[in-house]
């Protein structure tokens, strides 16, 4: 047995579509439990967003997801995080819980969980590579345990087409004006990063 939290922060619904994909994959995985948790939206994002249909029609996509507490953190076994890209590196919305948090990296209680990001990006060279790597610094002080995306079990990533996708963790690529959605190959992906996760998660709780 072992409990899978996937939290993550989405404006217009990419890194949305691709948590359920990963939530797909922990499920996957016998004896495991998963919780998809939305992270918090500043009342001053939502303010100048107000008119802006496609973060309005993402959110509402999203209102039956609970937002992330940090009992949510200790509950779980392994947490996978959804980071979209802003400026090469996470929202300060997830830095901001991240910051929450710091009550649980006082007493360690996050010490051992496995953990992995998945991310999206305008573009393709917009920072997918250095999201996740940034991610991992925090993730490290907190004393998670990283699992990749590695090419042997996703070898859609030895190719030269515009997806998601790399050793780091699972991607995808919303467009310039995000008006794409999540290749097959980006889901399946991020379907893999789930089941990945869940099962080291499982064998480090046992
Ligand atoms: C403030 C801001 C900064 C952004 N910075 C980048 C960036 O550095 N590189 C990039 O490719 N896309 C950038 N984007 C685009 C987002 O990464 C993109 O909208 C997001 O991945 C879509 O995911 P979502 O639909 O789940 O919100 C930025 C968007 C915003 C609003």
């Amino acid at each position: 047995m072992a409990n899978i939290l996937i939290p993550y922060y989405s404006a217009y619904g990419h890194i949305f579509k691709m948590a359920k994909a990963v939530e797909e994959g922990a499920k996957k995985v016998e004896g495991i439990e998963v919780k998809l948790v939305r992270i918090k939206e500043f009342e001053e994002v939502k303010e100048v967003m107000s008119n802006q249909d496609p973060y309005v029609e993402a959110q509402k996509e999203q209102n039956e997801v609970k937002e992330a507490t940090l009992e949510d953190l200790q509950w779980a076994d392994g947490i996978i995080w959804g980071v979209p890209t802003r400026y090469g590196s996470m929202p300060a919305q997830m830095k901001q819980y991240l910051d929450s948090a710091g009550g649980l990296w006082a007493k360690g209680e996050l010490e051992g969980k496995a953990t992995a990001v998945f991310t999206s990006s305008g573009s393709i060279h917009g920072g997918q590579e250095s999201t996740i790597l940034t991610t991992l610094v925090p993730l490290l002080h907190f004393g998670l345990i990283f699992v990749g995306l590695p090419y042997g079990e996703n070898q859609e990533q030895l190719t030269t087409d515009g997806i998601g996708g790399s050793p780091y963790g699972a991607s995808t690529v919303a467009g310039p004006d995000g008006s794409s959605f999540p290749d097959p190959r980006d889901l399946k992906m991020a379907e893999r990063l789930g089941s990945r996760v869940a099962e080291v998660a499982k064998k480090l709780a046992n």
